[in-house]
């Protein structure tokens, strides 16, 4: 016989899960429908429930929820639960004259109640306890106050609340405090929704198991409690911005473990000296969802680091000037290295033997901090085969075309906006994160950031409000998928541009179309112009300008067709052809032009495909351009992130196939270190699913066995057994100049840049002057120096001869072949490497 049914079990069940900690876990916890209806009822809620006291938010929302939405029945039951606020009786209107008489009546009746109260000695003594009371209440100790205060502050809550109470100042906070709820008499039904709610209780329970063990009595202490585990970094990466030494942190949980998985701040206390100005203010973050939506591009044991501390460091141009000062400085001590020819720990392990190791006995007088040895080890000579080949034209066919792009334009253009909007429309984001990063964003005033946020995720970008990394994220339509690599806009992260735009074939140029700003982003110092030339001169083959914030100038045809004319100027000035531009006016604000989101009635003079049905357009011609590069070039493929794997010497490369394609089981070897891996698993998209097969244009992780991590870093490339390539230090480059404040003469001092590479370099020789149209006809053969606008061919030497940079012409891939030169925080040249000097 099954056993009979215990309400009260059930009761005393429900009543020991924890309850949401505030309105903005509830409102997560919601389905978008849930929601929504919320959303209705609430305000509607509000507003019957002026006349009550003893509620909050959160407490009206459950009660809807727990209603299943039937409002009536909802208000019904909160109601019984609540007090009625007491009102003033109104005052009957009388005249002047009554209202004086009444009051000069009332004074007397006072002054005769005071005269007859004769003072005995009993009453002489309690009047006189009092005093006594009430004077040592006010003027005691500190000490005594604290504690009297600590007395009646823990007498309060303790005994109203059963929950996971967390601030000892939750009267304010109304949404902080949840009240055990009536579950026990309701419907059947009621009871379904009851136990759903628990079971994701029990889930928060175990995620938040760190703000449970936070006892009421702990909690409604009132003590300032420091926790040590905040600490700054932690704090940047909830996007709290800096945490300096007067910020105290109170009731401040997080879970046990090392790692911090969620965290909950519910109150800070700024300016310790000057006595406490409290801010409330709950965040709390997971870091899986933080980092659900991209991938930072970067090399996460170097340059993701050196990102995330940007802004508490010079600006990267500052670090660029220093470095070529001490590069040149420092000759000497790079000329006196020498290469041990072995490594010993390598050969007992049975793995690669390093063939020109450094040993580890050399003074290391780099002039860059931190660079990473560089051994070289022994590569295969063999090739492996496919584990399960595959039928590649099958599996070409088999997949929509794909496309990568980057987003360009001069900063605050909206960008991240734009793509925060499109990776919505499309699906990538859901509703829930959009809420999220609303309120977040909300929270610290910067309300119209919270789409960029899905793309600006570091609490760098979020506090400055610009995009400091590059990330890339996956997207699917009905027609193609794709992967937008954002770069920042600002003037000090050019090199992280430069690493965004070398990585992909198209660019999205966003172009703020509001009043004025076009103008400052196109004019002097704008990005717009440095960020076009750079796409042009590092092989993007299409620009898609997204004519953006249109909303901000009411769909005006004549700004549109204004700031067209002036970038199609431009773009013939630069040598980009005008059908390798679309133009789509939108707004990533309000969504128009972006996917499928109407544009607004007054906007008929352009109807054109949308911004990604633009991209599904030129994804589907290039895929039939790509087909040789997919079958007949070699496999090559870009390295922007290595990390260790699970196992051994297992390793994760994460990158772009640049050429070729790849399946699990061949090897493939790393330049420079010359290391020979075997490719155990491919992953894609944002989920990093497994895939027989990759292909040219694909941004993959490649899982690798028998790998040396330290020894792989991003900008490294990877290629098939058998290709060969080399880090020359010195090769001829052919050149375009940009504006130049100074000639570029011999012996001149710049940055280099390949891909995601960086390192000084200087001017070795002036070759030649050539046709900017054609570049195949020399104009001059005696280079005394370079000017401005000049196409010319040079010798370039790499002054830094630890870190090697593997080279490529122009001629073995048309993206790895392209360079980028600048100096002084400005780009002063862009070309193509033409030989190699091994
Ligand atoms: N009116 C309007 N404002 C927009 C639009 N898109 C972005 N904005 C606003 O412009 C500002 C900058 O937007 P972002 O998306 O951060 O710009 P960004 O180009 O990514 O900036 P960086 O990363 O610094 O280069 C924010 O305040 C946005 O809310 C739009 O379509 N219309």
């Amino acid at each position: 016989m099954p056993p009979a049914y215990d309400d009260e079990a059930d009761y005393e069940y429900h009543d020991e899960v924890p309850e949401f900690q505030d309105e903005a876990e509830f409102d997560d916890y919601m389905n978008d429908e849930e929601y929504n209806l919320m959303s209705e009822m609430f305000p509607r809620a509000t507003k019957e429930l002026t006349d009550y006291q003893g509620w909050d938010n959160l407490k009206v929302k459950l009660a809807i929820f727990d209603h299943e939405f039937d409002y009536e029945e909802a208000m019904i039951d909160l109601k019984r639960t609540l007090k009625k606020k007491k009102t003033e009786k109104p005052q009957p209107k009388m005249s002047a004259l009554e209202r004086l008489a009444r009051d000069r009546a009332k004074n007397f009746k006072k002054t005769q109640e005071t005269s007859t109260d004769v003072p005995t000695r009993l009453n002489k003594l309690s009047s006189l306890q009092r005093q006594t009371k009430d004077t040592a209440s006010h003027a005691s100790s500190p000490a005594s106050r604290l504690a009297h205060l600590a007395a009646s502050t823990r007498n309060k809550p303790s005994q109203k609340y059963s929950g996971p109470t967390l601030s000892a100042d939750t009267e304010k906070n109304s949404n902080a405090l949840v009240e055990p709820r009536n579950t026990g008499s309701s419907s059947k039904s009621r009871m379904t929704l009851v136990s759903r709610l628990s079971d994701l209780r029990k889930t928060h329970r175990k995620d938040h198991s760190a703000a449970e063990n936070v006892s009421v009595e702990e909690t409604t202490k009132p003590e300032f409690k420091a926790v040590p585990r905040l600490t700054p970094a932690i704090s940047q990466d909830l996007g709290f911005g800096e945490l300096t030494k007067n910020y105290n942190l109170l009731h401040f949980s997080s879970q046990p473990s090392e790692e911090v998985e969620h965290l909950h701040i519910t109150k800070i206390v700024v300016g310790s000296d000057a006595g406490p100005v409290v801010q409330d203010s709950r965040l709390k973050r997971k870091h899986s969802e933080v980092f659900s939506v991209y991938y930072p591009d970067t090399n996460k044991q170097t340059a993701k680091r050196q990102a995330l501390n940007n802004f508490q460091k010079k600006s990267p141009d500052d670090v660029v000037m220093e470095a070529q000062k001490r590069a040149f400085e420092a000759t000497k001590g790079i000329e006196s290295l020498s290469l041990d020819k072995s490594n010993p720990a390598n050969v007992s392990k049975g793995n690669a033997v390093p063939k020109n190791s450094l040993s580890e006995d050399e003074e290391d007088d780099r002039p860059f901090e931190a660079e990473p040895k560089i051994r070289t080890y022994k590569k295969a000579t063999v090739a492996t085969k496919p584990k399960k080949p595959v039928d590649l034209q099958a599996f070409i066919a088999s997949k929509k075309p794909h496309l990568s792009f980057v987003v360009i334009g001069h900063v605050d253009a909206g960008k991240s906006t734009l793509m925060g909007r499109l990776l919505y429309d499309v699906g990538a984001v859901d509703n829930k994160l959009i809420r999220k990063l609303k309120r977040e964003s909300e929270m610290i005033g910067k309300s119209s950031f919270h789409l960029a946020w899905v793309m600006d995720q570091t609490a760098e970008e979020r506090n400055r409000g610009v995009t400091v990394d590059i990330c890339t994220s996956d997207f699917e339509t009905e027609h193609a998928t794709f992967t937008i690599v954002d770069a920042p806009g600002h003037r000090d992260f050019v090199p992280n541009a430069i690493a965004g735009v070398s990585q992909v074939d198209v660019a999205v140029l966003s172009i703020d179309c509001s009043t004025d700003a076009f103008e400052s982003g196109f004019n002097l110092d704008g990005q717009t112009k440095e960020h076009t030339l750079l796409a042009r001169s590092l092989g993007i083959r299409h620009i898609v300008v997204a004519m953006n914030k249109m909303d901000s100038v009411d769909w005006y045809e004549g700004r549109f067709t204004d700031i067209k004319f002036e970038l199609l100027q431009f773009f013939e000035d630069i040598g980009i052809k005008s059908e390798q531009v679309s133009w789509v006016p939108c707004s990533g604000l309000s969504g128009e032009g972006v996917y499928k989101t109407k544009y607004p009635a007054g906007q008929t003079w352009y109807n054109g495909p949308s911004l990604v049905e633009s991209l599904e357009e030129i994804s589907k011609v290039f895929r039939v351009s790509d087909h040789h590069d997919i079958l007949e070039k070699p496999f090559l493929f870009s390295i922007l992130d290595v990390v260790p794997g699970s196992k051994g010497n297992d390793a994760i490369l994460s990158g772009k196939v640049e050429s070729g394609s790849i399946q699990g089981g061949e090897t493939i070897t790393i330049f420079p270190s010359e290391q020979s891996v075997v490719v155990d698993q491919i992953l894609t998209g944002n989920a990093q699913t497994p895939t027989p097969a990759a292909i040219r244009g694909d941004f993959v992780s490649v899982k690798v066995r028998n790998a040396f991590v330290d020894d792989i870093q991003s900008g490294d490339i990877a290629a098939v057994v058998g290709y060969d390539i080399g880090s020359a230090q010195e090769f001829s480059a052919q050149l375009l100049t940009f504006k130049l404040d100074r000639p570029l003469l011999p012996g001149t001092p710049f940055m280099f840049f390949r891909g995601s590479c960086e390192q000084p370099a200087r001017v070795k020789k002036l070759i030649s002057l050539v046709d900017k149209a054609d570049p195949a006809r020399v104009v001059k053969k005696k280079v005394k120096h370079l000017g401005s606008n000049q196409a010319a061919v040079i010798e370039i030497e790499l002054v830094e001869k630890k870190r090697r940079i593997p080279m490529l012409t122009i001629e073995q891939n048309k993206h790895l072949g392209r360079i980028v030169l600048r100096k002084e925080g400005r780009t002063i040249a862009a070309g193509v490497v033409k030989t190699l000097e091994m």
